[in-house]
């Protein structure tokens, strides 16, 4: 049986940094971020039903990051739309990689886990979390978001407190150190949970 970790936080708090380090220690991780990247990608599976709701969105056979993020920021309801089409999606997607991997531990890198209810189907939560205001500089300064983006997505996921009180870990993110070595006791944790079982 594969143990199935969540692992969640706010934006730009370094979920895929840390989901990396948790893969070069020998999890198997499956990404939700990244899925959706594939899915927009030429031939991806949301590029035809996104390309139906917001025909804009496409652009040279891809679903338009840059588009898209306007379309939002103009229109209140867009994103509740484009969740709608993507998020079962990403369900197919996560299912698949959960029915194939043969992983002892299994990472999900999901960052609205607890927005979308998704806790009851993992064995345990782990939530990153850093400052709100290094959480600002370090999404600013990947320069792919405005401010006013970045406040609009900020506001529309659960703060991060009540995150870390619905979580089993948390894993500081201040330094990559120190998250390698909370990564570290995380997993030694579920290994030994998993002795005793
Ligand atoms: C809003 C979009 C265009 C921004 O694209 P961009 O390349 O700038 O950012 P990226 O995709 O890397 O997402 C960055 C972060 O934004 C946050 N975020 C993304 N989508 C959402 C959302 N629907 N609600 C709340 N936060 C979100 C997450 O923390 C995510 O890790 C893109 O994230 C998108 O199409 N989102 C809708 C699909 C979705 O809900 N994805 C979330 C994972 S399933
Ligand atoms: N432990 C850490 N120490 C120092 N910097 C970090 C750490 N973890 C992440 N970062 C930096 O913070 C930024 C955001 O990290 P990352 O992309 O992993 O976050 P994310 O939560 O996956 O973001 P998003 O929600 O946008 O997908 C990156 O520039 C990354 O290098």
């Amino acid at each position: 049986m594969t143990f199935k970790l969540g692992l969640t936080g706010s934006i730009g708090m370094g979920k895929s940094t840390t989901a990396k380090m948790f893969a070069d220690l020998g999890c198997a991780v499956w990404d939700a971020d990244a899925a959706v990247h594939r899915m927009y990608s030429k031939d991806g599976a949301a590029v035809a039903p996104m390309g139906g709701a917001f025909p804009d969105a496409i652009v040279d056979g891809e679903v338009s990051r840059g588009v898209l993020k306007e379309i939002i920021s103009q229109d209140a309801n867009a994103l509740k739309t484009i969740e709608s089409i993507v998020h079962p999606l990403v369900a197919q997607d996560r299912n698949d990689f959960l029915a194939e991997t043969k992983a002892e531990i299994a990472v999900l890198d999901i960052p609205l886990l607890f927005e979308n209810g998704a806790e009851a189907m993992f064995d345990a939560v782990a939530c990153v979390s850093v400052s709100p205001d290094i959480q600002r500089q370090r999404v600013l300064a990947r320069g792919t978001m405005s401010e006013a983006q970045f406040e609009s997505i900020l506001s529309k996921q659960m703060p991060i407190a009540d995150k870390i009180a619905k979580s089993d870990y948390v894993i500081e993110t201040d330094t990559l150190e120190h998250a390698q070595q909370q990564v570290r006791s995380v997993i030694e944790d579920i290994k030994q949970g998993l002795k005793n079982a």
